[in-house]
């Protein structure tokens, strides 16, 4: 076993090429994936010991040896927004993983039970100038096509809320397992005058299929777990005491599949999607920006937060 911790700072990466490299990035290759590919950009992980040195240790992970799957485990009190420094270290650390030969699955959970991810950090939206708007979301969009377009078993062990995009990072994954009880999971964007970006919309389509997905994103609806697992928007529940375990234990199940046809369906699926962002995001930044800028928009992100902050 060993254990790294992410920060924002000070990323040092060591590149190599290994014969696993080779492999995948043939597959790739087979794939045209196109200049933001994993394995064109990403560095290789070394076999043990800390990879970055951090001032935040915003993200924490460690990783079994002999099964190979990892646990990230995101460490941004009190409720794990997704501010820059998040969306940066998440990203290096998929890639991270991506590019460690020996790593074959991922488990995403909080470190902080009750509360997985509560979206993006609203204030970085706030009253921010455009070019920083968009810088931060090109930080999103290159996290999730780190997540959404990793070779590896994703599996998102959701121990507590998830609403907006605490819901994207999971939608990202390859399966869900979330804690029974009171927690909410969902795409609540329009609540805060926000439009959910075509990508997001798709894999919410592509989980829960197009009605249910069409009407939750108008209504910005926040779903219990018992009512995402009938959804669908959920594989499983498990006690919030058990999340881990369970994911684990259903980890080792998809393990079982060798690891190059199961990435291979899984990429022939999810490529048209990855392409589309890829070829369009800069489009995508500059809708983001214009949107979340404009003044009306700018007011019901404020009467949320005060919401927020008076309940
Ligand atoms: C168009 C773009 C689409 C892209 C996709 C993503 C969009 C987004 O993610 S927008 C963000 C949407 N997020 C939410 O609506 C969640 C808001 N938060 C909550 O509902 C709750 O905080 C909770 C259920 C996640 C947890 O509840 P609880 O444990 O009771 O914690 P508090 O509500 O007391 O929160 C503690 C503290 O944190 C502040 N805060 C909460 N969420 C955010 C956030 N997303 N961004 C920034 N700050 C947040 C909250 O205001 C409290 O602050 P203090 O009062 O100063 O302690």
């Amino acid at each position: 076993m060993y254990s790294f911790i992410l920060g924002n700072e000070s990323i040092k990466m060591a590149l190599s090429v290994s014969a696993g490299g080779r492999v995948w990035r043939k597959f790739f290759k087979t794939f045209n994936f196109g200049p933001n590919s994993a394995l064109k950009r990403f560095p290789t992980c070394t076999a043990n010991g800390r990879l970055y040195s951090s001032s935040s240790d915003n993200v924490l992970v460690s990783k079994d040896e002999k099964s190979g799957i990892a646990t990230v485990r995101m460490n941004n009190p009190p409720v794990n927004s997704l501010n820059s420094a998040m969306l940066v270290s998440l990203r290096s650390c998929f890639e991270e993983l991506e590019n460690d030969k020996s790593c074959r699955a991922l488990i995403l959970t909080s470190q902080k039970p009750k509360v997985f991810c509560a979206g993006l950090d609203i204030l970085e939206i706030y009253r921010k100038s455009p070019d920083y708007v968009a810088q931060f979301w090109e930080k999103l969009q290159d996290m999730w096509l780190s997540l959404y377009g990793s070779r590896l078993v994703t599996m998102a062990a959701i121990n507590g809320h998830s609403p907006a995009g605490g819901c994207l990072l999971s939608l990202a994954c390859d399966y869900r397992i979330m804690a029974e009880g009171k927690f909410t999971i969902g795409l609540n964007e329009t609540q805060l005058d926000l439009v959910a970006p075509f990508w997001l919309r798709q894999t919410m389509v592509d989980v829960i299929g197009y009605r249910q997905a069409e009407m939750a994103l108008m209504i910005g609806a926040l779903y219990t777990s018992n009512k995402a697992l009938q959804l669908g928007l959920v594989d499983k529940l498990a006690p919030i005491e058990d999340v881990q375990t369970v994911a684990e234990e259903e980890v080792k199940n998809w393990l079982k599949i060798p690891d190059q046809a199961r990435a291979i369906t899984k990429m022939a699926s999810r490529k048209p999607l990855l392409d589309e962002l890829r070829k369009r995001k800069q489009e995508d930044i500059q809708t983001f920006r214009d949107e979340t800028t404009r003044e009306s928009v700018q007011i019901s992100i404020q009467q949320y937060l005060e919401k927020l902050k008076a309940k």
